[in-house]
């Protein structure tokens, strides 16, 4: 059996991030208005500073306006709160993002929840939870399953109706609204997680597989359904695996065992280069589309599911 077709996530979320940056010229020309985003980061977290540094970046080339705001890691939660109602209250403002992790004094239910949810970017709040849930339009769908959903319909097409999805995890963030996804799609979904029995087992029915558990190398070649399309969602820093690369070296590795599903997926996402680059070009996304609601012009389709 020939390997796997690799789903190139760089190559597609650079696309996006095109079409994104002339929907928001086409924003500017028909309504003069410039999509905005405040970027918060509370704490100075390596991680978290590299990935705000990146959307702040990414905001910048596409042609919408960028609101920095670092806070201190003892920002006291009150004053986060104060933060995100006046951000609420800005005009200038159509997205807000709250980088997470946050530092453990703060809230993070409590500080997601104050968010308007027709700013909330990242589509956290529980109104856009809840919409997606129960499949109502204009839900704001979190970047990464959203992501994922795309490079999905790149590979098997739009119609994935009758097809079988497990979905690897179930975080608030990724694995649920995953699953609401794909069940939107007409698929046939399992959510499963680490205590779920015989999971290698429910893992080699799936056609559609997307792990999300945050274990590195956890789902191994054996456990996918030959043809099967893969979607890794881990991103789990390792010691590398070269003692020549030597001591302290670390390397990114996903949720599945790359070299051993290779050979039997059909079609896989790499890591690093799959998911994680579309996270941020859905979140580019995302924000042209809350500025195009609250300028009454139409949303981009690849944001309105
Ligand atoms: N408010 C949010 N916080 C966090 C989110 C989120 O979507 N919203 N997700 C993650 C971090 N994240 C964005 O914030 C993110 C993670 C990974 C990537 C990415 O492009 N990864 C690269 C590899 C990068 C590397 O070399 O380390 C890849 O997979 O190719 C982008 C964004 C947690 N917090």
């Amino acid at each position: 059996m020939a390997d796997a077709k690799i789903i190139d996530g760089k190559a597609f979320a650079a696309g996006l991030r095109a079409r994104v940056a002339d929907g928001v010229a086409a924003l500017k020309a028909s309504h003069g208005v410039t999509p905005g985003l405040a970027v918060v980061l509370v704490g100075e977290d390596p991680a978290s500073q590299v990935y705000v540094k990146s959307k702040e970046r990414a905001l910048v080339e596409l042609g919408m306006n960028s609101f920095d705001h670092h806070e201190a890691a003892d920002m006291a939660e009150a004053d986060l709160l104060a933060l995100i109602d006046r951000l609420n209250a800005d005009p200038a403002v159509h997205g807000i993002l709250v980088q997470l992790p946050l530092p453990k004094h703060i809230d993070t239910q409590k500080i997601l929840a104050r968010i308007a949810p027709e700013k909330d970017a990242d589509g956290f709040h529980v109104v856009n939870a809840g919409l997606l849930a129960t499949g109502q339009p204009g839900a704001i769908v979190p970047c990464t399953p959203l992501g994922s959903l795309l490079l999905i319909r790149d590979t098997l097409g739009h119609d994935l109706k009758g097809k079988r999805a497990l979905v690897l995890g179930r975080s608030n963030i990724v694995g649920k609204p995953m699953a609401h996804l794909l069940l939107q799609a007409d698929c046939t979904v399992t959510l499963a997680h680490s205590r779920t029995v015989d999971l290698a087992e429910e893992c080699r029915r799936a056609d559609i597989l997307v792990a999300a558990v945050g274990r590195p190398e956890m789902v191994r070649g054996d456990w996918i359904k030959p043809g099967a399309t893969v979607i890794d969602v881990g991103i789990n820093r390792v010691p590398a695996a070269d003692p020549a690369a030597g001591p302290g070296k670390t390397r990114l590795v996903g949720d599945v065992a790359f070299a051993e599903a290779v050979k039997v997926a059909g079609a896989i996402t790499p890591v690093p280069g799959g998911v994680g680059p579309m996270t941020i070009a859905c979140l580019m996304l995302n924000t042209l589309a809350a500025a195009c609601r609250a300028a009454g012009a139409p949303i981009p389709a690849e944001a309105a599911l």
